[in-house]
């Protein structure tokens, strides 16, 4: 395993894909049969591909610590040693405590620990650092679940362009649920580092993309948002499972043999299926509570079905789990006490984890399979059975608050709240005809086979690659050292300059009370520096009324073009505006945004002399782009009538008679001085006719990496700034 070595991939999980155990004679590794590892299993096994995790264990001594790293080294696995500290903080306390009821939709779980928070900090901190020691700038990292949310953002700190995938396997919260989380800005911008987020459902993505918006105040794009100059993508691939694995297994002699053993223990009687790990998400309680319910309508089913429920151990350290524990044994208890008889036992309840071959064994003898999780991120036992019903039938019940759902919508769907439902729906399973059950099973078996585990790497790989692709043609567009170097140049090789600057966004950060973003004083200074050179022309274009700029500018010798080009002062001259134009349309479209602003708190109409604009930068988000959205479609049927243009900037809309533009504003000054360097810059949709109409030859620079017709971008507002200084440094050097 060489360190840094190019292109390799790097997977990251909370677990190692192996299981170590201290046994009598020693530390026993033994990979686990978990989905995720037999599905990277071909990933990280291959080259020089790493897969970094926690162990499970914790070290003795510095012996046996190297001892772990060694075995592991062989395996292409490298450890992250937690203390005991860190498990409580970490992985008990943050990410079982908080993340994990969260992200159920069970806020009332949550336990807020500052201590917690910071440790979890630490140990995202403690896997980026171990991470670093084997990245090259070239490889590609895969980061898996709510228990490494920040270090996507860890890693992007130290390395921009490195290619960063997360993959979250348990479901993402509507943004008000994630919300109460005080730390959930964090958390967010940590995710936010990844290239690629994905998740199992489309409401888990949405809900992602909503958090992004309505708590971060991030824009979004279809499925990407912008971030500091990089897209981000949020994208759905529901996991698949190793098909061949359990398809294989199912028709193996010995798993069939002990499938028939398993039914003859039970004397032929239906079984019911339900495997899960010890978790109150999985809704255990419910069932147990169901199956009662099952055989107090239906007696005829008593001694006629079993529930085999097999519970696999997990985080019995965390309060609720233990609780769950007592609840599931007393109530387990008491059917079979009430129910039972010397020859049958109701509920054959383990708690216990079982080789792969007997849980496949189980897959094949079940007459049906019940999962009842009351939220799952996706299910991967539902899948699990069906793959291994290929000879043998079966019904899946499955609960339509799993993620499973979404795809197996042939399986009988319940809601896990309703005890009725899902005792109504075994009844159902338990008395379906064959031909249903094979047709049910055969859908879902195809979809099962067609998006497996390898499918499911394959395609986020190849996503990963054509981001990548996509990324890297923005960042030939973004300002490097070598573009300033070509600006210089073109300054002093050139006898007449002109430099058109946008002000909202481009001088100025946006604030929330239009009136409140006035000029600073090292926007003066700058401007100034620029405009003593007297070969310099420093143009402000804005949409502002030219009231404002006259306010702000009016006495400091530039040229100000308000209202998109309505209005034109030169240096020593008076405001002029364009003759000819029309507002004869402005009282119809007033009133209509008078009406959606009458509706909207926190909206304004702003008028000017030949333009409307409504605002919404203090709107509930969410709602502003809602109404935006409607106002555009009221809007849209006077703009041909009346030769208008509709701009949606950002968080404004704004109508405007269509003849008059910043590109024509731009263009009339150029032609007029006949500068030989011409610089613009300028950050929303009026800018881009700017760009577009000034000759070939302009700097042009857009703040943001969106799409657009000008030459370069700055990612930030300050960066635009600190272009200007760098330009303002030419004038000085000069005189
Ligand atoms: N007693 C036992 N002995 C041995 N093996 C047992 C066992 N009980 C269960 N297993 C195995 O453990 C796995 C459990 O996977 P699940 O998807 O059902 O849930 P889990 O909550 O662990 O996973 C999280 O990740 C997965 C994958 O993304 C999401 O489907 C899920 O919603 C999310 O909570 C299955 O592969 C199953 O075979
Ligand atoms: O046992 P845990 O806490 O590592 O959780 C395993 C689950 O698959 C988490 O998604």
């Amino acid at each position: 395993m060489n360190p840094k070595n190019n292109n390799k991939v790097i997977i990251v999980s909370n677990r190692l894909p192996v299981k170590i155990e201290r046994k009598e004679d020693g530390l026993v590794i033994s990979p686990s049969e978990g989905g995720l590892a037999t599905g990277l299993g071909s990933i990280y096994n291959a080259g020089n591909n790493i897969w970094v995790g926690w162990p499970g264990i914790i070290p003795q001594d510095e012996a046996e610590k190297a001892f772990i790293t060694e075995e592991l080294r062989a395996l292409n696995l490298v450890p992250v040693f937690l203390t005991e500290e860190e498990i409580l903080g970490y992985y008990e306390g943050f990410s079982n405590e908080v993340l994990w009821p969260i992200c159920h939709y069970s806020p009332s779980y949550a336990v807020y620990d500052t201590d917690n928070w910071n440790t979890y900090v630490q140990v995202n901190e403690k896997f980026g650092q171990i991470v670093r020691e084997y990245i090259d700038s070239e490889d590609t990292v895969w980061i898996h679940d709510y228990q490494l949310m920040l270090l996507p953002n860890v890693l992007r700190k130290q390395y921009e362009k490195l290619s960063i995938g997360y993959f979250q396997h348990i479901p993402f919260p509507p943004d008000e649920v994630f919300r109460s989380i005080p730390w959930r800005n964090e958390l967010l911008l940590g995710i936010l580092g990844a290239d690629l987020t994905a998740f199992h459902t489309f409401n888990d993505a949405q809900h992602f993309l909503d958090a992004c918006t309505h708590i971060l105040n991030i824009p979004i794009r279809n499925n990407y948002l912008q971030i500091r100059g990089r897209s981000a993508y949020v994208e759905v691939y529901p996991m698949g499972i190793d098909f061949d694995k359990f398809n294989n297994l199912s028709k193996d002699a010995g798993v069939k043999e002990r499938a028939l053993e398993i039914k003859s223990y039970f004397k032929q009687r239906k079984i019911i299926l339900s495997i899960d790990r010890l978790d109150y998400s999985k809704g255990i309680i419910q069932r147990i509570v169901a199956f009662e319910e099952l055989l107090k309508n239906y007696p005829e089913l008593r001694d006629q079905v079993v529930l085999y429920m097999l519970v696999v151990p997990s985080r019995d350290k965390v309060k609720q789990y233990k609780r769950l524990r007592d609840e599931i044994d007393r109530r387990v208890g008491n059917i079979n006490s009430v129910y039972g008889s010397t020859d049958w036992t109701p509920i054959a309840y383990f708690y216990n984890s079982y080789p792969v071959e007997e849980l496949s064994a189980l897959y094949v003898a079940a007459d049906v399979c019940l999962i009842t999780s009351i939220r799952d991120g996706m299910n991967l036992v539902s899948k699990e059975y069906i793959a291994s019903k290929e000879e043998t039938s079966g019904v899946l019940v499955l609960s339509e608050l799993a993620g499973a759902s979404k795809e197996l919508i042939d399986a009988v769907h319940v809601n896990p709240n309703s005890v009725d439902q899902i005792s109504h729906a075994l009844h159902f399973a338990l008395h379906m005809s064959e031909e249903e059950k094979l047709n049910r099973m055969k859908a879902n078996f195809d979809l099962v086979k067609k998006f497996n585990i390898h499918h499911w790497v394959e395609i986020f790989f190849a996503r990963m690659k054509e981001i990548k692709i996509q990324q890297r043609k923005e960042f030939a567009r973004k300002i490097q050292p070598e573009n300033n170097d070509a600006i210089s140049a073109g300054y002093h090789s050139a006898q007449k300059r002109i430099f058109f600057l946008d002000y909202d966004g481009t001088l100025i950060g946006f604030h929330n009370e239009a009136d409140k973003a006035t000029p600073t004083e090292e926007v003066y200074e700058l401007l100034d520096t620029l405009k003593s050179d007297p070969n310099n022309t420093v143009v402000i274009i804005s949409g502002r009324p030219h009231q404002t700029l006259e306010k702000w500018f009016g006495d400091r010798g530039y040229t100000l073009v308000g209202e998109h080009g309505v209005w034109k002062k030169l240096p020593g001259e008076e405001w002029r505006s364009k003759s000819n134009l029309s507002d004869r349309w402005k009282p119809s479209v007033k009133r209509i945004m008078n009406k959606i602003a009458n509706r909207t708190a926190g909206s304004s109409v702003e008028e000017k002399e030949y333009s409307m604009a409504w605002h919404y930068r203090k709107v509930q988000s969410g709602l502003g782009r809602l109404r935006a959205q409607e106002l555009m479609d009221s809007l849209r049927y006077l703009i041909p009538h009346h030769g208008l243009q509709l701009l949606y900037g950002d968080k404004v809309i704004e109508v405007k008679n269509s003849e008059v533009n910043k590109g024509k504003a731009a263009s009339g000054l150029v032609e007029k001085l006949q500068p030989d360097f011409i610089f613009a810059m300028g950050d929303d949709a009026t800018d881009e006719d700017m760009f577009h109409e000034l000759p070939a030859e302009a700097v042009s620079v857009k703040v943001g990496s969106k799409k657009s017709a000008a030459k370069y971008y700055v990612d930030s507002q300050q960066d635009a700034i600190q272009l200007l200084h760098s330009i303002a440094g030419l004038v000085q050097k000069k005189s």
